[in-house]
């Protein structure tokens, strides 16, 4: 209803309508007729008829029962009639394209009055930018696709691909070359870490694990092959139409029976008799994106080897979905290949020298989910700040309660460790060559992720309790709670452990049980150790 129409009325004459037939209730400065909409009201006719709600104000009993957004909805928003006289509405969840002023809802860098050595005006003015265009496009069809389980809308990777963001995903680099950056906000070769790590955690605001998987997380692990391995013909004719958000790719390494384990997969591809292809048979598990892709960088098992080829979707690949913890937005898929003919010119890197193009893209990935990881543990204590101001129990907000107050203060301690370590390592990212990376900061990755994991369970597990039945309810106040409760262990089981004996870890990471963190912190410890000089003593 256009807000010119809207009629003004006092509390006095709502209080008139306060029977079951004659039904108005004022919340947040809006009168409401809820005379027909009680026999559909999901909780029920009796707690509108109540004395205490009927014809009154009832601003705090919805706040404490309902998410702001529910009087958003267009079904609902017709109910309202008019407004409190001399009230104006006060009440707001997330505003688009805006900074929450939620206390710790915010790294320390974007917070209003606080400062920082890393980030420049450059990072703030696209981070800007990539707000308002994540809560204007990416948001609302993260919500829907959670609800129907379909994969991310084609509009949005064609919104993403006009501002590159597709390309931007995969970190600094020759890829960015010649390329429109966010409108032209930063240039290709002043694209840094910092840029990438905005985007990471601005779209880890969604809350939707499945979908930002879906947004082509298959891509930020299975192009690097293809763009740091691949032939310069096979790059011209994969790369623009993926990075376009016109086709897409995923990373096809893990196995039923050999899991992770990359030395002993089972899939083998087999030199054809004139040498021109290969010929590829067995099966992919646990593949994100591989419903939806047209490409699968694959690691094979090939004579002399572990070599990864890039298979086309044609004859021979099937795909099928998994169902997992999270939606089936991800599009995480079992493949089958049976005798897949793929030419020998879609060979990534060497022939028996796959685990150097599987190692190579590691540390980035697990940097990649340490920024998520971050922001997700942020949005969650925004979410239980929220609700424990607003929520009453016996008479009191339940943040009076001092248990409720103990537990946010652990989970504001834990996220803003993680957040500052990220930083530190993002920086000397910034100072690093790829290879001086992987000397210097597989271990402080390896220890950051396992830490950043290991705080992510914990503060899903405070925020079940201060949300109580509603962290276990997929609908409603806590359901985001119950969304980030299912699916926090996939940040600490993915990306999993790597190193000399890179077969070990990965067959203690591919129980999955929760031993992921501590395979990842013992590569960290044994990073150390490597860097021991020889004669330090006591
Ligand atoms: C414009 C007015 C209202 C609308 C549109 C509305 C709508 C809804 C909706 C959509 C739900 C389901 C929420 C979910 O997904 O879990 C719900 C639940 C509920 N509503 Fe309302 N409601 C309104 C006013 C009220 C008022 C004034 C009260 C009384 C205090 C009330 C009490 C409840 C209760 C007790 C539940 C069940 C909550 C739960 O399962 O945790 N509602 N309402």
């Amino acid at each position: 209803m256009d807000m010119k129409e809207l009629k003004e009325f006092t509390l006095e004459e709502v209080a008139q309508h306060n029977r079951p037939d004659d039904l108005w209730v004022a919340i947040d400065g809006k009168v409401y007729d809820l005379s027909r909409f009680k026999d559909l009201h999901p909780g029920g006719i009796s707690v509108l008829t109540d004395e205490e709600v009927a014809g009154k104000d009832a601003t705090s009993s919805f706040y404490s029962l309902h998410r702001h957004e529910v009087l958003e909805r267009a079904q609902y928003k017709r109910l309202q009639i008019g407004t409190v006289k001399g009230q104006g509405s006060v009440m707001f969840d997330r505003i688009v394209g805006e900074l929450s002023t939620v206390p710790y809802a915010e790294p320390t860098w974007l917070a209003p009055g606080y400062y920082s050595p890393y980030f420049t005006e450059n990072h703030r003015e696209f981070q800007r930018a990539l707000r308002r265009f994540v809560d204007e496009v990416i948001y609302p069809d993260a919500q829907a696709r959670e609800e129907d389980g379909k994969r991310p809308s084609q509009s949005v990777f064609d919104k993403m691909a006009e501002i590159n963001l597709h390309a931007m995903r995969l970190g600094p680099g020759k890829h960015l070359q010649g390329r429109v950056l966010m409108g032209g906000i930063v240039k290709p070769e002043e694209f840094d870490y910092f840029h990438e790590l905005i985007i990471t955690q601005e779209i880890a605001r969604c809350g939707a694990r499945g979908y930002g998987d879906g947004l082509l997380g298959g891509k930020v692990i299975g192009l690097p092959p293809v763009l740091n391995f691949g032939s310069p013909e096979l790059q011209a004719r994969i790369v623009p139409d993926v990075l376009a958000g016109k086709k897409f790719i995923c990373l096809a390494i893990s196995e039923a029976a050999a899991g992770s384990d990359v030395m002993g997969l089972h899939t083998t591809a087999v030199l054809s008799e004139d040498g021109k292809e290969w010929i590829i048979n067995g099966t992919k598990k646990w593949i994100t994106n591989a419903t939806f892709s047209d490409y699968f960088t694959v690691g094979c098992k090939t004579e002399d080897g572990l070599t990864v080829i890039l298979v086309e979707r044609g004859p021979g690949v099937e795909t099928r979905q998994i169902k997992t913890s999270y939606s089936s937005t991800a599009g995480t898929g079992y493949i089958t290949f049976d005798n897949v003919r793929v030419p020998v010119g879609n060979t990534l890197g060497e022939v028996g020298g796959g685990i150097f193009v599987i190692l190579s893209n590691f540390n980035h990935e697990r940097w990649v989910m340490c920024c998520s990881s971050a922001r997700a543990q942020r949005s969650v204590i925004e979410e239980c700040l929220k609700w424990a101001t607003q929520r009453t129990v016996f008479g009191k907000p339940l943040i009076s309660q001092p248990v409720i107050r103990a537990k946010i203060a652990a989970m504001i301690e834990r996220v803003e460790s993680v957040q500052s370590w990220l930083e530190n390592i993002t920086y000397q990212m910034t100072h690093m060559s790829y290879k001086k990376q992987a000397q210097k900061l597989a271990g402080p990755i390896a220890f950051l992720k396992s830490y950043s994991t290991r705080c992510a369970q914990d503060t899903a597990r405070d925020a079940v309790q201060i949300f109580g039945g509603r962290g276990i309810t997929k609908t409603g106040m806590g359901k985001f709670i119950e969304h980030y409760y299912r699916t926090v262990t996939f940040d600490s089981l993915l990306g999993g452990g790597q190193s000399i004996p890179f077969v070990c870890l990965f067959q203690e990471v591919n129980i999955w049980t929760s031993t992921a963190e501590d395979v990842l912190a013992d590569l960290g410890v044994r990073q150390a150790i490597r860097a021991m000089p020889k004669k330090a003593r006591l």
